[in-house]
């Protein structure tokens, strides 16, 4: 398998968990998210996971994320052990190493396009590269709206914003939580194809979370979770197929 597997040896994965769990609460209210889960994605791919409700989609984005603290095992960011790291250092790989895409594009109100976009680069007291943020902001169709408030433009316009920001650091992964889940169906397929070409053409490695068979479609391949443990995985999905397969996990 060329983006999802078992773990290797090898630093070749922009993420690879090992045996991670996550169990919440305790006693009679202990609930596992994530069971011994092992898996690794590949550099430059693109990996949609889905479940039914409560598999631990969101428990394992924020495990590989460092936004959470698996219980066991161990997640590995380009060979960075992230439960090794302090709050510090974690704080400090997300800004710099991580792009997040959100449901709700998380922008700043108060600046500009070109502001929020550069504002990963600022945090992280890096050089911002005018020549870099044009290649950005001309990558997801902003060039001409870099001046412009948030509140200015649609929603696939921010989202596209979004997706600068994450881009812009050249970060070893972006993780990306229902990216359409705000925007209607015909905006949405637009960011989901600039989510692929930023894979297909600039090597960039996505993961993400999403219900939708037909965001699913637009990855290389979608990791089905079911109660916390890897299920299956689908190689060049489509949605007719991501949705039969869903009803069936659904129904286990
Ligand atoms: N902070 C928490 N405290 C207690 N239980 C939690 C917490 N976060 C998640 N869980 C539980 O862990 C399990 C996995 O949750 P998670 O949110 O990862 O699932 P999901 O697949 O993303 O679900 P959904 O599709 O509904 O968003 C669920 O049973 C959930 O109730």
């Amino acid at each position: 398998m060329d983006g999802v597997g078992t773990p290797g040896s090898q630093n070749s994965w922009a993420v690879e968990l090992r045996s991670v769990s996550r169990t919440y609460g305790r006693g009679a209210g202990e609930v596992a998210a994530l069971r011994d889960l092992s898996l690794t994605f590949g550099r430059g791919s693109f990996t949609a996971v889905m479940g039914p409700s409560g598999a631990g989609k969101s428990t394992l984005l924020h495990c590989a994320a460092g936004l959470d603290r698996p219980d066991g095992g161990s997640v590995q960011l380009a060979g960075t052990d992230l439960t090794t790291l302090d709050e510090a250092q974690l704080t400090m790989l997300r800004r710099e190493r991580i792009g997040f895409v959100f449901q709700a594009y998380n922008l700043l109100g108060s600046l500009t396009v070109e502001e929020n976009i550069k504002l990963p680069l600022l945090l992280a007291e890096q050089v911002v590269e005018t020549a870099w943020l044009e290649h950005v902001a001309r990558r997801v169709g902003l060039a001409d709206r870099m001046g412009h408030r948030p509140a200015q433009l649609s929603g696939g316009q921010q989202q596209r914003v979004a997706i600068a920001r994450a881009l812009v650091t050249r970060p070893e992964v972006i993780f990306a939580d229902e990216p359409t889940g705000a925007l209607d169906s015909r905006t949405g397929r637009g960011v989901l194809a600039l989510l692929r070409e930023v894979v297909d053409h600039d090597g960039n490695t996505v993961i993400m979370v999403t219900h939708d068979p037909i965001a699913a479609s637009y990855a290389q391949r979608v990791v089905f979770l079911v109660d916390g443990a890897f299920a299956e995985v689908m190689e060049s999905p489509t949605a007719e197929r991501v949705a039969a397969r869903m009803t069936r996990l659904e129904g286990l």
